[in-house]
């Protein structure tokens, strides 16, 4: 039996995070101030305070700016609505994120719509969306970037392969579908409503699963030595006498290692690209913001 090499997405996170801490290092002096990141996060998720605080350090170790906004649970649409006009306003502040899910009492398309494009660094705006629809340059949500870097860092050139995209969301299945459309894929994308989801997935050179379904895609699924892409990040139930559940992704990956040519784990695979992205888009962004050339290919 075969077993499918892994993609580093941590290792590959980290190169990445170097680059845009070099950048960061020449940006301050010729702007007279620090790159700056805002992540605005309502309510008391544990999981998303985790992740915004590993955000926070992460854009500090790079020589950048981070401004944390925590706000409670029962905070009023007004009042976030304002929080982003004032980092809008803010010239020390380059990205805004305003981490998703929000609470179910607000409305989390109006909030997003609200951010100036130039800070758009999670590409959520309509403007962003359009631009990448486009084919126009732009801010690209962070998980679909980041993912295509890694599939082209393991392919080369992508052109002609059938992709398969699982899950349709305006944070992940959709941007990457055009990305990979833009790449020059045959790009299906399935959702909660395909028939036999299995099939369509067979026929695919590259998969990415981006579901929030623990372990759902399985070895028979894949085609042999397919690149196979997991976004998923769910928490297991704890087992018996621990308190926190194992962390998997939406592929069974000991079953799909079997088959596939190459796999990210998760941890470690694209979850750590997600921030590096953050971080590159927040500097890319910062140029922008201060009028400063920043060459295509730098990052
Ligand atoms: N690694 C990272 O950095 C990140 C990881 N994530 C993780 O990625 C996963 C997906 O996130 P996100 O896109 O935000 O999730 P959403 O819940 O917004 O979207 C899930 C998508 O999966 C589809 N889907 C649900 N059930 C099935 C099924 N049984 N068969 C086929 N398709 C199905 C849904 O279809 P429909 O549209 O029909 O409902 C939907 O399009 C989650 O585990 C999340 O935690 C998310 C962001 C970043
Ligand atoms: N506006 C917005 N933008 C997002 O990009 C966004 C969001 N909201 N809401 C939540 C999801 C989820 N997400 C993750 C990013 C990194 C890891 C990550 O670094 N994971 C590590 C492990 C983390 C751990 O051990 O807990 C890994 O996979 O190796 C996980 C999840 C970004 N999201």
């Amino acid at each position: 039996m075969t077993q499918a090499s892994i993609i580093d997405g941590k290792a590959f996170a980290e190169g990445l995070r170097g680059k845009v801490a070099e950048l960061a290092a020449k940006f301050e002096p010729a702007a007279g101030r620090k790159a700056g990141l805002a992540v605005v996060l309502v309510g008391e998720d544990p999981a998303s305070q985790v992740y915004v605080r590993s955000k926070g350090k992460q854009t500090v170790a790079c020589g950048m700016a981070s401004f944390e906004h925590k706000l409670p649970e029962d905070t009023t649409q007004d009042v976030l609505l304002a929080l982003v006009d004032q980092l809008n306003a803010d010239p020390l502040v380059d990205g805004i994120l305003v981490q998703l899910p929000l609470p179910k009492h607000l409305d989390e398309q109006a909030v997003v719509d609200r951010i100036s494009p130039s800070k758009d660094v999670d590409g959520l705006t309509p403007i962003s969306t359009g631009r990448l629809a486009l084919g126009l340059p732009g801010l690209v949500p962070c998980t679909p970037l980041g993912s295509l870097m890694l599939l082209k860092d393991r392919l080369g050139n992508l052109s002609g392969l059938n992709a398969v995209v699982i899950g349709r969301s305006i944070l992940v299945g959709k941007p990457m579908a055009q990305l990979l459309l833009g790449e020059n894929c045959t790009v299906t994308i399935a959702h909660s409503r395909t028939q036999d989801l299995p099939e369509v997935v067979r026929r695919a050179d590259i998969v990415v699963a981006a579901v929030g379904r623990p372990e759902m895609v399985k070895a028979d699924w894949i085609k042999p030595g397919a690149t196979v892409i997991d976004v998923g990040i769910n928490r297991l139930p704890p087992a018996e006498g621990s308190e926190k559940g194992r962390l998997v992704g939406d592929v069974d990956f000991a079953d799909a290692s079997t088959v596939a040519g190459a796999i990210t784990p998760v941890p470690g695979g694209v979850g750590p690209m997600t921030i590096a992205v953050l971080l590159r888009n927040t500097i890319v962004a910062a140029h922008r913001n201060a009028d400063l050339a920043l060459a295509e290919d730098a990052i």
